[in-house]
């Protein structure tokens, strides 16, 4: 199953305009919190499809019946880029555990690059609700690499999967190893290309860099 949110018309799209925009994405704290705020859409979007239970909440005056969601949600992300997508989703879904993966493209000189893997630090998932976030989503290597080294962890009811940008490789990559009762993939936008480093085009460039600058 996946949802690409941009198809249908919300403030999500004008988020995701600034991020793109060379013009605007060059302002760090701009960038970081576009990211945040698609974080906070897509926490929105993806709390329909939870489990709920109806609680009483006693007002001052009386008693309200409210259904509220009932899952215990592990959201995890990988460094660095996802920061500031995770802060927005763990701002609506403040009860949440947290798991950080740390998984980037190490680069050779001759170009090519494989995903180094270093770090994990991981509550246990066994039966919870697994969100695991990034901004790009390109060949999809670091996302499954990462779903894998979570699944150390346990094994988790579902796993939704939340990148801003998607290629359709990226995409075609993780539905072919994830089957759809075993993830949802959530995304705002699905870009067509990826150039031969790697990059989505039109995409928006290198996200961890935007967001705290170039690495050495
Ligand atoms: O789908 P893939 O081909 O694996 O590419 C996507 C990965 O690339 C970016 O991270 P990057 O390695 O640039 O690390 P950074 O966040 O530290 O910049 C991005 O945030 C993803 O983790
Ligand atoms: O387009 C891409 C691909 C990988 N990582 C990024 O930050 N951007
Ligand atoms: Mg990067």
């Amino acid at each position: 199953m996946i949802h690409e949110l941009g198809q249908q018309n919300s403030i999500l799209n004008q988020f995701i305009a600034e991020l793109r925009d060379v013009n605007v994405q060059n302002d760090f704290m701009r960038f970081r919190r576009n990211l945040e705020r698609c974080g906070e859409i897509f926490a929105y979007e993806l709390s329909k499809v939870l489990s709920y239970q109806t609680v009483q909440v006693q007002t001052p005056l009386g008693t309200a019946d409210v259904s509220v969601p009932n899952n215990n949600v592990v959201l995890a992300t990988i460094l660095r880029a996802g920061l500031p997508l995770h802060q927005g989703m763990l701002n609506y879904f403040d009860k949440a555990q947290n798991a950080f993966i740390s998984a980037y493209r190490k680069y050779d000189k001759d170009g090519t690059f494989r995903i180094q893997f270093e770090y994990i630090s991981c509550p246990s998932i066994e039966g919870k609700t697994l969100v695991l976030i990034d901004p790009m989503l390109a060949t999809g290597a670091s996302m499954l690499l990462a779903y894998k080294a979570l699944l150390e962890h346990g094994k988790p009811l579902h796993t939704h999967i939340v990148a801003v940008i998607g290629s359709k490789e990226g995409v075609n990559y993780m539905k072919r190893n994830l089957s759809p009762s075993e993830a949802t993939i959530w995304v705002g936008a699905i870009d067509d290309e990826l150039t031969v480093k790697s990059y989505i085009v039109p995409g928006l460039g290198d996200a961890g860099d935007l967001a705290y600058g170039k690495k050495d």
